[in-house]
């Protein structure tokens, strides 16, 4: 089924590069925030700033919206919302799927600002029949046997995996075969997935791994050069590329190859 990697142009179809989409979210939440407050306008560092980003990627990010503020008064906090949202598809409906539903899937599930932001949780889906039937998050958990069913259903074009690293590929290859054309996968593995299907990829390991860097970082700097290195990364240093390291769960490198 998996025919290989997606590969996206850097700048998608309308026009608005791949960085400014990745940013789009950063400025729809600092700007929900303001309007929940009922501020009507904001100007473009204020905004920046609750964002995150420097000012002046803030503007050039909103020119390919069309969007230029008004000198003196700043930008149109509703508009904005508005015309992200449109933007980012988020004016419609999102059904999504969830496969996976053990100590991270449950915990997603009672997540409650996937809806709030126009993802509707359509189903939780997993392969442990003693699972099925059972309330989560107010919802009972569904079989996998009835996976591309649910998909066609519900009209799922999303679907999230939080399964383990070994059953990700699989559970992917179903997802797509039914229709699903965006993942997305919180399993620490590389999903291949056929052109036209999007993965977006969650770890927070990664994430941490990268604080770690700039964490020696700091501490050699603190110690005029000397760089201290941290334990994970120290362990790291003794193992081969080629040997590998098993994680926690066992199947995924506890350092990530650069
Ligand atoms: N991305 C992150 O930052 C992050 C953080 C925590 C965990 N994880 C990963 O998320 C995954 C889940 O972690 P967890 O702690 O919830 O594990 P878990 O063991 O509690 O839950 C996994 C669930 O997946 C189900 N499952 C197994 N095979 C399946 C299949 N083929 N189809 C459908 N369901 C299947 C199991 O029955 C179980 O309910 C793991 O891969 C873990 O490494 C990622």
């Amino acid at each position: 089924m998996a025919t290989g990697r997606t590969h996206r142009p850097a700048t998608r179809s309308r026009g608005i590069p791949e960085a400014t989409v990745a940013r789009l979210p950063l400025y729809l939440r600092a700007l929900t925030a303001l309007s929940e407050r009922s501020v009507p306008t904001v100007s473009s560092e204020e905004l920046a700033a609750a964002a995150g980003v420097n000012s002046a990627k803030l503007r050039k990010d909103f020119s390919y919206l069309g969007s230029y503020g008004t000198r003196g008064v700043g930008y149109d906090v509703e508009y904005l919302v508005y015309q992200i949202s449109r933007e980012l598809g988020l004016t419609q409906d999102w059904p999504i799927v969830m496969v996976g539903i053990g100590n991270l899937g449950a915990a997603l599930a009672n997540y409650g600002g996937f809806a709030s932001r126009g993802f509707r949780v359509a189903a939780l889906i997993d392969a442990d029949p003693s699972m099925v039937g059972k309330p989560v998050a107010g919802m009972p958990v569904q079989f996998i046997d009835d996976l591309e069913r649910i998909v066609a259903e519900n009209g799922v074009s999303i679907g999230v995996i939080a399964t383990p690293a070994g059953a990700a590929q699989q559970v992917c290859d179903r997802l797509v075969a039914a229709g699903v054309t965006s993942i997305l996968n919180f399993a620490p593995t590389v999903l291949s997935v056929p052109d036209g299907v999007d993965v977006r990829k969650v770890d927070l390991s990664i994430e941490l791994q990268i604080l770690a860097f700039h964490e020696q970082r700091k501490a050699g700097e603190e110690t005029g050069g000397e760089a201290i290195l941290p334990p994970v990364v120290r362990d790291a240093a003794a193992v081969t590329p080629a040997e590998g390291r098993k994680g926690p769960d066992g199947d995924m490198p506890a350092v990530m190859p650069a």
